[in-house]
């Protein structure tokens, strides 16, 4: 069945029912090691999920690992260009769950990101990204521990779809032409605006579907978390992107008051709400005017809006939701993209999952992740309904490719995530105390050992770091 590979002699399939995998005590689990420093990282968690199934089960459970190839090391095999064969896809859809290293991508030109590809073919449309502090973990924040918040980034559309034309193409110009022409002056909105004739065009496309179904999981998440953790932040720069940004948002608000009604609460509706509460006595007119501090200064039609706005929600949801009943509902609110890389930073505590677009998403995760400790310690999982495949969120860190010195913590705590999702928590529990306990020690790798103060010298390798957390198991 593959042209170059061979299923491990034991073990057996994961297979998917209603979205949710169903593991055997013995799965085949392919993994991809990675190009760069894949090669130091991918033996060290190999060698901690191992151990650490073993300590939980007993020998009752064992992974079997199925080695697939990607990148450089498919060239290798496969030959010139066969960056992302066809057995590794075949063998990540027949057996459900994979796990990864990182995939060099080149800039300006060259192949397409084979990370991207991997999610778009299986439709993985839900990159979950964990930002959690480990205690003693060095950081350049004042209280990173503030930091806990989930980056929920849609996977597979807006500008990662990769439809763009290079500068001086022969679609280019015919497209700058026909949108400077025909298509731009056809909108008023648009007024006499044109696109630079020595422009490279790319496309931004952002559906309903999309966005409602990263939307749909980021609340569903949100309602298997404590009460206190309970909110989905829509993050859009909807301001200046109306149509796709700002859709995303509006879409995201409307899922959750139809499909998530009895569950979700608005901000506004809670300060509608909470207003009322305050003081039953007050208007329709004096609620608006609280929750639209400039409310006098808008059109009589805009202050009607809010009005309207204020009427509805306390004749829809005042008995199921008022009387402070919706501060035990999730609560929904957006936030500016570009407002929301400050309010991480200033604002921690206030935030829980942050549901983004593909791109706001990928930047958010890097800049989360430097609170608590940086890119050795992000982890991430791209998910489907039939397929899911765990990565960190860094790349390939080339500078540092086969010294044995990077930080495995994210690939590490990618494959905790990936133990979470197959029900094997008492493994996964094992693994994340082994490396808070490390790390608590001061048993880092460079990165890590460098911001400390003193800095701990030498730093642990790579691989002493996986036999770190290993010894920190109990
Ligand atoms: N999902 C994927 O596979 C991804 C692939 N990529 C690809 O990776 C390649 C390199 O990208 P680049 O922009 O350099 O970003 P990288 O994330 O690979 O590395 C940037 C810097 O981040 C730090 N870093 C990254 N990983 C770790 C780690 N495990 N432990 C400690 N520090 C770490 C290092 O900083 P310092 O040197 O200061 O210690 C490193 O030099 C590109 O081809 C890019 O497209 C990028 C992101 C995701
Ligand atoms: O695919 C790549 O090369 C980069 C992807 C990336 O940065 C990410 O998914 O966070
Ligand atoms: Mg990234």
């Amino acid at each position: 069945m593959y042209e170059k590979l061979t299923s491990p002699s034991q073990g057996t399939k994961i297979t998917f029912k209603d979205g949710k995998p169903i593991v055997p005590d013995d799965p085949i689990i392919p993994f991809i090691r990675g190009d760069g420093t894949g090669v130091d990282i991918w033996p060290a968690t190999e060698k901690v999920i191992d151990a650490a199934v073993s300590a939980a089960y007993g020998g009752k459970r064992q992974i079997n690992w199925f080695k697939v190839y990607a990148g450089d090391e498919a060239c290798d095999k496969y030959g010139t260009y066969q960056y992302l064969p066809e057995d590794t896809l075949k063998a990540i859809k027949e057996y459900g769950i994979a796990i990864k290293g990182p995939l060099t991508t080149p800039v300006g030109g060259g192949i397409r990101s084979l990370n991207v590809a991997l999610r778009q073919i299986f439709n993985l449309y839900a990159c979950v990204r964990p930002c959690r502090y480990y205690a003693g973990t060095p950081s350049p924040h004042k209280s990173p521990e503030k930091l806990d918040v989930i980056v929920y980034r849609e996977n597979t559309e807006d500008i990662y779809l990769g439809i763009e034309w290079r500068q001086g193409s022969e679609i280019a110009d015919k497209l700058i032409n026909i949108l400077n022409t025909d298509l731009i002056p056809a909108t008023a909105e648009h007024g006499k605006k044109q696109i630079p004739l020595d422009s490279g065009i790319g496309i931004k496309p952002i559906s309903k579907t999309g966005s409602q179904r990263l939307v749909r999981r980021a609340i569903q998440h949100a309602l298997r978390l404590p009460q206190s953790k309970q909110q989905v932040t829509l993050v859009h720069k909807g301001n200046i992107m109306k149509y796709t940004e700002g859709a995303f948002r509006d879409w995201g608000y409307e899922l959750a008051t139809t499909e998530f009604r009895a569950e979700c609460i608005t901000e506004r509706e809670s300060w509608i709400l909470s207003n009322q509460e305050a003081n039953p006595e007050l208007t329709i007119e004096a609620n608006a005017r609280k929750i639209d501090p400039g409310y006098d200064a808008l059109t009589p039609e805009k202050q009607q809006q809010i009005c309207q706005e204020v009427k509805q929600v306390l004749e829809q949801i005042w008995d199921t939701h008022g009387h402070g009943q919706w501060q035990n509902k999730v609560m929904v609110n957006d936030r500016i993209a570009d407002s929301i890389f400050q309010q991480i930073q200033t604002r921690p505590d206030e935030y829980s999952i942050l549901a983004t677009m593909n791109l706001n998403g990928d930047y958010l995760s890097d800049a989360a992740a430097a609170i608590v400790g940086g890119l050795g310690m992000s982890p991430g999982a791209n998910i489907g309904d039939n397929c899911a495949i765990f990565e960190a969120t860094h790349g390939t860190a080339p500078k540092h490719a086969g010294l044995d010195r990077i930080n495995p913590g994210s690939v590490i705590l990618s494959g905790v995530m990936m133990l979470e999702y197959m029900g094997w928590q008492e493994a996964a529990d094992l693994i994340q105390q082994g490396l808070g306990s490390a790390i608590a020690l001061g048993q880092v790798t460079y990165d890590l050992a460098r911001l400390m103060a003193p800095p701990v010298e030498p730093p642990l390798k790579c691989s002493e770091f996986a036999q770190a957390i290993i010894n920190n198991f109990s």
